[in-house]
């Protein structure tokens, strides 16, 4: 019997389970999943240090398993199954990570300290989704990952050697089968049993759901938010057998969910009301500019590095401490709880993890100067995009109130302050993608790397962690490199990485066995773009490869949207755009270069690789 309507929608479907875990094949075989078991392998030693949270390191590690087994399976075969799924299951206890013991001794200090305490445990889960086209392997990745929180009682010496000595512990992360003996360690659970087990099979349904078809609208009200979607909801999922690209298919779906007006006016009989299409989504539309702006606002008066420093504050105080009326400033602190940047209790508003990690000035991911640069520059310039739509011309007279010929110049290297906003900006930016982009492709055969306007090497000193044999230039001008000694980290990953002056248009392109465009192409316009694949394609050696890293649109060009947005501000900053692989494809393949390979990382940024004939 099949459990849920997904699954059974997947039977025609060739899905892998990238695992050797006896009990994740229980459980997704009762769920009626059919599947074939090839177990990774990826060898479970990513540093763990590197990550800023625990299920960061678990949803990577589940990543590179499926990665691994799709890659191995489209080398073998020249066809790589429809899906992997990966997955990868630890304890996280006061900030530690326990996977599974290496011995009784290492099981005994494991469950030592689990007694008395709650700990967490995490499995991320990877769905890759896997195409081949033309001999290339075409890999979107999906991942999530699930909490369930358990308390140990107090365990007797006794007690805990009984069960160690009964040999459950060893191939079980912390040290414990919850689902056999181990379940009389257990004092309490909170959250979803299966995740502890080794599958979080409830929260895996609704990712299937969300990635193969999303409710219709008109579904919407007789479900509980976040249920599983009714049989009928999925029934476009067969539907995308064997469509390939430009056809609209089933990548498409599974990437983003429908316009809810959209999908009601395919249904023939019905006649579009107020009642079946309420204005929601429209509203909603109309508030976009609204929420940047307040997120713009927040940034732009630190107010989380004021409630990091000092917080919770009440709205008196935040007031008092920036100078701004009390009236305003609390609806701004109410409208970014509502956003979910702060939390408010009765103490006052403190920062969200979210604004943690990436709304801080000075965070190790921090997107502050990239949204600095969005208030600073995108917003005067989207405000003239019905000009740069009719005029099909960059708007920089009437957004910056210059003329000037090179307003790249203008905006970004006006002067040192704005270059390293600019800087920064991209630091983070690139940050946040780096480890999905060099981990992407398995680079471990090329020997030399150069990025390309690799500005201050965020990108660079990743693909050094991640291969210690790899020695990277960053070249670009002369006014970035100067300063980008300011981003070089501490570990050993510094002495892999060089920079070497110059204009990739103008000069001659250091040696190496990789070139790196990274969100570079999509700055410029085609003529550019030409030129500068030239330069590197007479540079690049017969076997040396070409990694382009940027949003990749599906061949529909219809999404996903932060792709199609980007490209929209590629338009009107710069009368350039983002691309669909296909026409990556073409572009290479017109400079001798081959192997076109992509992998849609899930992350802010994806990868194609490319080999020079
Ligand atoms: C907490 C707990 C864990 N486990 C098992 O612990 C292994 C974790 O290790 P992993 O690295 O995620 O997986 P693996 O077993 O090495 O398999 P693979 O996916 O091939 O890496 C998985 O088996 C899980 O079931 C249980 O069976 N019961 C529990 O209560």
């Amino acid at each position: 019997m099949v459990l849920y309507p997904v699954m059974r929608k997947l039977l025609d479907k060739r899905v892998v389970l990238a695992s050797a875990s006896p009990r994740r094949q229980e459980i997704l075989s009762h769920a009626g999943l059919r599947f074939t078991v090839v177990p990774s392998k990826f060898k479970e030693n990513l540093s763990k240090a590197s990550f800023p949270t625990p299920y960061a390191y678990a949803m990577e590690t589940a990543k590179q398993k499926a990665l691994e087994v799709a890659r191995r399976m489209h080398q073998k075969d020249l066809r790589a199954p429809d899906i992997v799924i990966g997955a990868d299951t630890i304890v996280a206890l006061e900030g530690l990570i326990l996977e599974k013991p290496v011995d009784k001794t290492d099981a005994y200090s494991m469950l030592s300290r689990l007694s008395g305490k709650e700990h967490s445990v995490f499995t991320g889960v990877a769905i890759v989704q896997c195409s081949s086209q033309g001999g290339g392997l075409d890999l979107d990745v999906s991942e999530f990952y699930e909490e369930t929180r358990v308390r140990f009682s107090q365990l007797s010496e006794e007690l805990l050697w009984e069960y160690i000595h009964s040999g459950e512990p060893l191939d079980k992360a912390g040290g414990y089968g919850i689902q056999a003996l181990g379940g009389m360690l257990v004092e309490a659970i909170h959250g979803d049993f299966h995740n502890v087990v080794g599958f979080p099979l409830n929260r895996f349904c609704k990712k299937l759901a969300e990635l193969y078809h999303p409710p219709r609208p008109e579904d919407r009200p007789r479900e509980k938010q976040d249920s599983i979607p009714a049989v009928d909801t999925f029934d476009r999922l067969g539907d995308s057998k064997g469509a390939g690209p430009g056809q609209g298919g089933a990548r498409g779906d599974r990437r983003r969910p429908q316009a809810p007006g959209r999908e009601h006016a395919k249904d023939a009989d019905s006649k579009p009301s107020v009642e079946s299409v309420p204005p929601t989504a429209v509203l909603e539309l109309i508030d976009g500019y609204k929420v940047s702006k307040a997120l713009f606002t927040a940034c732009k008066m630190k107010l989380f590095d004021l409630l990091r420093d000092e917080g919770p504050l009440s709205t008196a105080d935040v007031a008092r401490k920036i100078g701004a009326s009390e009236g305003g400033t609390g609806q701004l602190l109410d409208v970014c709880a509502g956003l979910g940047l702060l939390d408010k209790t009765e103490g006052g508003y403190s920062n969200t993890p979210l604004a943690t990690l990436y709304l801080l000035s000075d965070g190790e991911y921090s997107l502050h100067s990239l949204i600095m640069i969005h208030e600073e520059f995108s917003w005067p310039f989207f405000s003239y995009l019905d000009f740069a739509v009719r005029e099909g011309t960059v708007q920089t007279q009437r957004a910056l109130g210059t003329a000037g010929e090179d307003h790249y110049q203008e905006c970004f290297y006006k002067n040192r302050e704005k270059k390293l906003q600019f800087m920064r900006a991209m630091h983070g930016h690139t940050k946040v993608a780096a480890r999905h982009v060099a981990t992407a492709f398995d680079l471990s055969g090329f020997t030399s790397a150069c990025d390309l306007g690799g500005s201050t090497g965020a990108l660079a000193y990743e693909l050094a962690r991640q291969y210690p044999g790899l020695k990277v230039t960053i070249f670009d001008l002369p006014e970035v490199i100067e300063d980008a000694v300011f981003f070089k980290p501490h570990g050993p990953e510094a002495g892999q990485v060089s920079f070497v002056p110059g204009d990739f248009f103008r000069d001659t392109l250091p040696e190496a066995d990789l070139y790196i465009l990274s969100k570079i192409l999509h700055n410029w316009p085609d003529d550019k773009v030409h030129q500068l694949l030239s330069r590197i394609s007479r540079s690049c050696k017969p076997g040396g490869g070409l990694l382009l890293v940027e949003m990749l649109l599906d061949e529909d060009k219809c999404r996903p949207l932060p792709a199609l947005l980007k490209s929209l501000t590629m338009m009107v900053l710069f009368q350039a755009r983002e691309r669909s692989l296909s026409e990556y494809h073409i572009l290479l393949q017109a400079h001798g270069f081959t192997d076109v390979r992509a992998v849609r990382t899930g992350s802010i940024a994806d990868a194609v690789l490319a080999t020079r004939a």
